[in-house]
């Protein structure tokens, strides 16, 4: 297989992303992380942007010892002094060295003509090799570049002394089918190209980056530029853990390898995304929190009987713990059957249909359904007090400046319905009257007490209530998302406890198995 060398630019290129800033010290913690991974090539910044940039340049060229430490310059001399100042102190330094060359870049920008261009190039690459003994030359808005000028200035830069020279998508308008062309056509038509290591540098306006880079290994490119997380001006760059990944899980297609360390994937891409602060949107393929999540019930149960049915690399591989299956209003009863085994509970098939059916109401309500609200639900629903009354309607009417009163409609068990209202002093205490209305039972509210038993605005809140009737004392839970619907059903609950209790003496808690 063919090495891929990786060169990774989230020091520089990466940290060009607008609002972006990295301190020296932070530098120096994501090139050893950068080390650590394998990388093979770092390009630390670009010291001749500010004395900062420079010394963060070099303390990563202090620090690191296993990987060739680069720094980026126009193809201008004090550019290069400063790279040089910067990175002689490196194991391995490397000078990356451009110019424009795309027919915009240079009449807009540049304001020169193409010879003048080659000159510049020609000239900077032959003073950086007073310093330099590897020097990458990068052909900017090679994109946009008529493929015959791009020969003569790869030609011109493998004679004047690059060891790599770079084909930068700059503003990502390449497809692949054209970026690989490129590759295919240097190869072929540029003498001298076999001397030196063909390097592809990628943006993803267009959302083509890693598609692009691919591209242009399947045609020849040597190395792969690109940061952590896709990072970068714009769009970004190729994210380079996308195309490591790719080459491994596609590696009969490609006959071609990275030599990093897989399991420092993710962990890098927490670090860089810390340190950058910029979050990794949860769909970001390998390293997004959703790459090996699973929430649709024919998936997840798929995934239970056999992983590869719906991943096609191992999240353990990249240093992520496990596959997750997220319980959501898609998951079916494989996976809820698994989660309710996972929190201990043992539950019989009628109960597991029970609790499912519960598990949906709330799924269609809440986003996600934490293993709390699981908890709470289980316990609530799995404890067999006989339902006299059953909660099915609730209207109520607030204001600061009128009476709070309620309307609520009860099933019994017979089958009747039950429909009452009162006024009270606030929301549950009308919610309260209603159904002692409805119920017919004197009992006295001993005890209310709410709490929030999962997390967020869509938080299940749980309603503890002690109920007495003369020497009868019993307490009651509800769990609902709103908190007076939650106040209702702990309040029948209790009712219909009572009831049990008037006909069968002291409680029963069972039929339920927990472990
Ligand atoms: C595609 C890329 O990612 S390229 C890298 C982008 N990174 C950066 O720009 C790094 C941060 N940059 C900086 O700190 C500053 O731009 C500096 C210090 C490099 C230069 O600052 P200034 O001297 O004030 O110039 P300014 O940035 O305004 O303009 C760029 C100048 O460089 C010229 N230039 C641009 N690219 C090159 C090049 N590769 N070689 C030579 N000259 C170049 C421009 O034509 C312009 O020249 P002009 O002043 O004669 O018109
Ligand atoms: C400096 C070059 C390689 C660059 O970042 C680009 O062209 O995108
Ligand atoms: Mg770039």
């Amino acid at each position: 297989m063919r090495k891929i060398y990786l060169f990774d630019t989230t020091l520089r290129d990466g940290e060009q992303s607008p609002g972006v800033n990295l301190n020296t010290q932070e530098k120096v913690e994501i090139a050893l992380q950068l080390e650590k991974l394998g990388i093979d090539r770092i390009e630390a910044g670009f010291p001749a942007a500010s004395p900062g940039d420079l010394a963060g340049v070099n303390a990563v060229a202090r620090a690191v010892k296993n990987a060739t430490i680069i720094g980026l310059a126009r193809s201008r001399e004090k550019d290069i002094d400063a790279v040089w100042e910067a990175v002689k102190d490196a194991q391995d330094p490397c000078l990356h060295v451009f110019i424009a060359t795309s027919p915009i870049h240079r009449k807009h920008k540049l304001r020169m003509e193409k010879h003048q261009v080659l000159e510049a190039a020609e000239a900077a690459i032959k003073y950086a090799k007073k310093y330099f003994s590897k020097i990458e030359f990068s052909a900017e808005d090679a994109g946009r570049t008529e493929l015959d000028f791009l020969c003569e200035v790869t030609e011109l830069a493998i004679r004047t002394g690059a060891t790599v020279v770079n084909i930068p998508d700059t503003v990502g308008y390449m497809t692949p089918l054209e970026y690989g062309n490129i590759f295919k056509t240097l190869k072929e038509n540029v003498p001298g190209i076999e001397k030196i290591q063909l390097s592809a540098h990628c943006h993803d306006d267009l959302g083509l980056a890693t598609a692009n880079a691919l591209a242009a290994i399947a045609n020849g490119a040597d190395q792969i530029e690109g940061t952590i997380n896709g990072i970068g001006e714009r769009a970004g760059n190729t994210s380079l853990e996308e195309v490591a990944m790719a080459l491994e899980t596609r590696k009969e297609l490609f006959q071609a390898k990275t030599t990093i360390t897989y399991g420092e994937i993710y962990r890098t891409s927490r670090l860089v995304s810390k340190l950058t602060g910029m979050v990794v949107p949860g769909n970001k393929a390998i390293v997004g929190a959703n790459a090996f999540a699973h929430e649709s019930g024919i998936h997840q149960d798929g995934m239970l009987k056999e992983k590869t049915t719906y991943e096609i690399m191992s999240p353990e591989m990249i240093g992520v713990k496990e596959s997750k299956l997220v319980l959501g209003k898609h998951s079916g009863r494989h996976a809820f059957r698994e989660k309710l085994s996972d929190l201990g509970y043992e539950l019989s098939e009628e109960q597991v249909n029970t609790a499912f059916g519960k598990f949906k109401e709330l799924a269609d309500k809440k986003k996600d359904v934490s293993d709390e609200d699981l908890m709470a639900l289980i316990e609530e629903k799995l404890i067999t007090t006989p339902e006299v009354f059953v909660l099915d309607t609730i209207q109520v009417a607030y204001g600061n400046q009128s009476v709070p009163s309620a309307t609520i409609r009860l099933h019994t068990i017979e089958g009747g319905v039950l429909e009452e209202a009162a006024i009270g002093n606030g929301s549950v205490d009308a919610i309260y009257k209603a159904i002692d209305k409805a119920t017919k039972e004197e009992v006295e509210l001993d005890d209310y007490s709410i709490k929030s038993v999962s997390h967020g605005k869509d938080a299940l809140g749980e309603v503890h209530v002690v109920l007495k009737q003369g020497d009868f004392s019993v307490q009651g839970r509800g769990i609902s998302t709103d908190i007076l619907e939650a106040s209702a059903k702990a309040y029948l609950d209790a009712v219909n406890r009572l009831i049990d209790k008037r006909k069968t003496g002291p409680s029963r808690r069972d039929n339920l198995s927990l472990i």
